[in-house]
């Protein structure tokens, strides 16, 4: 099995918001950590201090994601984990082209995800039954779908169907599962009537922050059974 606390997790997008509290969360436990960061926010330095491995990677182009994976694999020989954290939410506005929309999402969405599961596999194998995990976070529309952010939905939801397939060529020795939040987290720039438009979506009517997504992330860690599976967080969303 190997010690999984040796093996790094790595997630990308650990920057900001839940991939830095996962991140943290990590690393207070004294579990190895590295994260993939575009923008060099202050966080990357107080991780950097508290023994993450911070790698710089623009996962825009299929170059920038191979090239981070090499980087990875100069690195470590064995990850525990690889949490698909990275992602970007962008709706269709008039003056935005579409096409740079749709690539925009199907690039950071699927096209990293795929080609860094692929590169990172080997890292991930040879330590036991349910030894290692990937998890990718997709979202509560793939269910139904977004009428302002087409092209965000089918890319997530692209994503959850990778999730299966990777469950299927990876099992036994890796998990895959996908977390599939709704409202977790506002933005800095969301609006008072936005916020409350957003809280009255659920039953729960609460943007719960990082805390409901690590909890869950542990579960799946700790399981030596959960694969192919996504597991909503969406305070009731669909029984609105
Ligand atoms: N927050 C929420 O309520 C919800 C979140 N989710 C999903 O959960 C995950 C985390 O959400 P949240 O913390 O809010 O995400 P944020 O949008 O706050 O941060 C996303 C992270 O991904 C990085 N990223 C985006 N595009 C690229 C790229 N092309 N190359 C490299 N890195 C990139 C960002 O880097 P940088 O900071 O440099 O831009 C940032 O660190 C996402 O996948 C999101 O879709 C789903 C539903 C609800
Ligand atoms: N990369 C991101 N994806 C998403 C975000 C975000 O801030 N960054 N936010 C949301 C919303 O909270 C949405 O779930 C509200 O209904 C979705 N995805």
């Amino acid at each position: 099995m190997g010690n999984t606390k040796t093996r790094p997790i790595l997630i990308t997008g650990g920057g900001r918001r839940i991939g830095l509290a996962l991140a943290h969360h990590f690393l207070s436990q004294q579990q190895p950590v590295i994260i993939s960061y575009r923008t060099l926010y202050p966080a990357i330095e107080q991780l950097t201090a508290a023994g993450a491995l911070c790698i710089q990677a623009d996962f825009s182009s299929d170059e920038g994601v191979l090239a981070f994976a090499d980087i990875v694999k100069e690195k470590t020989q064995g990850l525990r984990a690889i949490i698909h954290n990275a992602g970007d939410w962008v709706g269709e506005k008039p003056g935005v082209a579409l096409p740079d929309v749709l690539s925009r999402m199907l690039q950071i969405h699927v096209h990293a995800p795929y080609l860094l599961n692929h590169a990172l596999e080997r890292l991930l194998r040879g330590f036991g039954h349910a030894a290692s995990d990937i998890i990718h976070f997709t979202d509560y529309v793939v269910e139904c779908g977004s009428d302002k952010h087409i092209a965000y939905a089918a890319s997530k939801a692209a994503l959850d169907n990778m999730t299966r397939s990777f469950a299927r060529k990876l099992a036994p020795e890796v998990k895959v599962n996908a977390i599939a939040p709704a409202l977790i987290l506002f933005n800095d720039d969301d609006d008072a009537e936005y916020r409350q438009q957003a809280l009255n979506k659920s039953l729960m009517k609460i943007a719960p922050g990082e805390k409901e997504i690590i909890d869950l992330v542990d579960y799946l860690l700790t399981s030596c059974y959960v694969t192919g599976r996504t597991f909503g967080v969406d305070g009731g969303r669909p029984l609105r």
